[in-house]
């Protein structure tokens, strides 16, 4: 990630562009509640004065009515302000969120998912508390301050100086203070981000744990990350009860001085009591802010951390779509040009390799394991793009098709299966745009031999199968996902052979799926198991990177020494078929 990003208010309020009619009417209300506050005690003082002449109900009656439209805008302004936070908070989640989806798989294998979630979680709700709370309490108390100081000085000039002399000594204090809170929030920002990834991930696989004995270790790799948090909690706790005691005791010596000179003053006939009682009114509501600029500061800090990585994930690069060019209707060939692939450290995965796959035939890979199979699916789904050489649909390249039209084409059947959590049918139907009838969500439900075990089970079709599927069999899974590629009706599959060892009527079932699949569409197939090579129209031995061989299944057999080494290697148990 970059480390220079622009992470200020400001920027933040340009790309979520909040209502400014809202905030600009939430300001004014704010405005108008702070100066009826300020008025309250002028009128507190006229009342006190003439104790001796006689009460003015007339300035009872002010009173009370300045007190209720008090409440009355403030609130106003309160719920204004705390929507437009909200507001923007919500508009970040939604950038935030279209961003992770439009990054590319790269981004995911250098960070963690876990830890981008909490960007969505916890650093935006750093962000509400400071924009539908602090902000509005800047800017409230702000405007009180400067104008109960203006009060101040007209009732009293030289009790007003006293004031702010005392007032910048405590600023030396919170300042530095405050700075070394930033750095305790950063530090524990990003230390609950890995936690969250921490936690989820163990949590997922729970089964390991359990069955490797690593609870304790586990419980362990925890303790570490509750000791940084508690080591930094209590670091904050000092500073904070360093700085709750000295605004303290610096209000009592303010409210000390002031009431002592005031009485003095009001002993001399300087002054009148209401003026003195007027004068310590508007001081409250000039120390409260200056109590809460604490707050404000750790907040505003812990805020500005979240918004600084909240950029950093939006100022990364998406993935390129590139508005199509060359449009394919229906691709007949897929070819490989040259193409050469490392993914980051700079070691060739895949080295300078050609073939070209036609329609309607099934081609099968072969290679040892790390001989870059599956890389060579991620480079025809476009997860990556190759460092040299060219893939092509008809000829045309992939640098001219845009993205999600060229995925339209294939459909990826891989190894690991990813099932949502949600019920059988919204798995087999995921991502599908247009309304699928029953009918056809049956057909093709047999075609993928899983019919017959969905209608036994209770709520069938609406059966929920669990986070990732838990709650389904690995077979059962592999035939689900089966039914989503046969949904998708694409031009070309991309096929990873399971390599899990299943029971016989399992395994039968499988390979009774994958074949109604292969028979429809153009298929492109890691194979593991012999009965699929000997099948293929076209296979491609893969060793290290490199294409050692293209032929059929006889060909390969004469001409291709390697290739009975690696068949022998690969399908142990069914070797008596070639030699
Ligand atoms: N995301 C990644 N980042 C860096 N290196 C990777 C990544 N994915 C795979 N590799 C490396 O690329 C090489 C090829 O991996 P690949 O998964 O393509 O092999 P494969 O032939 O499919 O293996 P298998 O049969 O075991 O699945 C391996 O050395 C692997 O370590």
């Amino acid at each position: 990630m970059k480390n220079k990003t622009n992470f200020s208010i400001k920027h933040m309020w340009k790309i979520t562009n909040p209502s400014k009619r809202q905030f600009s009417l939430g300001l004014v209300f704010s405005i108008i509640s702070g100066i009826l506050t300020l008025l309250i005690p002028l009128l507190i003082k006229d009342i006190m004065d003439s104790f001796s002449t006689g009460l003015s109900f007339k300035t009872i009656s002010l009173a009370v009515s300045f007190l209720i439209l008090e409440v009355i805008f403030s609130a106003m302004s309160l719920y204004l302000l705390s929507k437009v936070g909200e507001g923007v908070v919500k508009k970040l989640r939604v950038k935030l969120w279209s961003k992770f989806l439009k990054l590319p798989v790269k981004f995911y294998d250098d960070n963690k998912s876990g830890e981008m979630v909490s960007r969505i979680t916890s650093d935006t709700t750093a962000i509400v508390d400071i924009i539908s709370n602090e902000i509005v309490n800047l800017i409230t108390s702000g405007i009180t301050v400067v104008l109960a100081l203006i009060f101040l000085f007209i009732l009293d000039v030289p009790m007003t100086l006293v004031l702010i002399l005392v007032t910048p000594i405590t600023l030396f204090v919170i300042i530095p203070l405050g700075v070394k809170v930033y750095e305790l929030s950063f530090q524990e920002q990003s230390k609950m981000s890995k936690l969250t990834a921490y936690l989820s991930q163990t949590l997922s696989e729970i089964k390991l744990i359990k069955s490797y004995n690593t609870e304790v270790k586990e419980t362990n790799v925890g303790l570490n990350h509750f000791n940084f948090l508690y080591k930094n909690g209590i670091k904050r706790a000092k500073i904070n009860s360093l700085l709750t005691p000295i605004l303290g005791t610096f209000t009592t010596i303010v409210l000390i001085g002031v009431i002592g000179f005031g009485a003095w003053r009001v002993d001399q006939g300087l002054i009148s009591s209401g003026e003195l009682v007027a004068f310590l009114l508007y001081l409250f509501q000039i120390i409260t802010p200056f109590v809460q600029m604490n707050h404000f500061l750790t907040s505003l800090q812990e805020a500005k951390g979240s918004m600084k990585r909240i950029f950093e994930i939006l100022d990364e690069k998406e993935e390129e779509k590139i508005v199509s060019e060359g449009y394919i209707g229906s691709p007949t060939q897929l070819e490989f040009r040259d193409v050469s692939f490392e993914y980051k450290d700079e070691r060739n995965i895949i080295k300078n390799i050609s073939f070209k796959i036609k329609k309607g035939s099934l081609t099968a890979i072969i290679g040892p394991s790390g001989a870059g199979k599956s890389t060579i699916f991620s480079l025809i789904e476009r997860f990556y793009d190759p460092t040299s050489g060219d893939i092509l649909l008809d000829g045309v390249s992939y640098k001219n098709i845009n993205i999600e039209d060229w995925r339209q084409k294939f459909s990826y059947v891989s190894q690991d299966t990813p099932i949502f959590s949600g019920t059988i049918k919204d798995n087999i139907l995921y991502g599908q745009t247009h309304d699928i009838k029953d009918d056809y969500l049956i057909e093709i439900a047999q075609l993928a031999h899983i019919h017959e075990f969905i209608i036994g089970l209770p709520d069938g079709y609406n059966t929920e199968v669990g986070e990732r599927g838990n709650l389904l069999s690995g077979g059962q899974k592999q035939r689900i996902a089966i039914a989503r590629a046969l949904m998708r009706k694409s031009y070309f599959l991309l096929l990873d052979e399971a390599t899990a060892s299943l029971d016989s009527q399992s395994e039968k079932k499988i390979q009774k799926a994958i074949h109604s699949l292969i028979n429809k569409q153009t298929t492109f197939i890691i194979a593991h198991r012999l009965s699929t090579v000997i099948n293929a129209d076209q296979i491609i031995v893969l060793d290290n990177g490199e294409i050692t061989g293209i032929g059929t299944h006889d060909e390969l057999l004469n001409n291709h020494v390697y290739y009975k080494i690696v068949i022998k290697q690969q399908f142990e148990k069914e070797s008596t078929f070639i030699n």
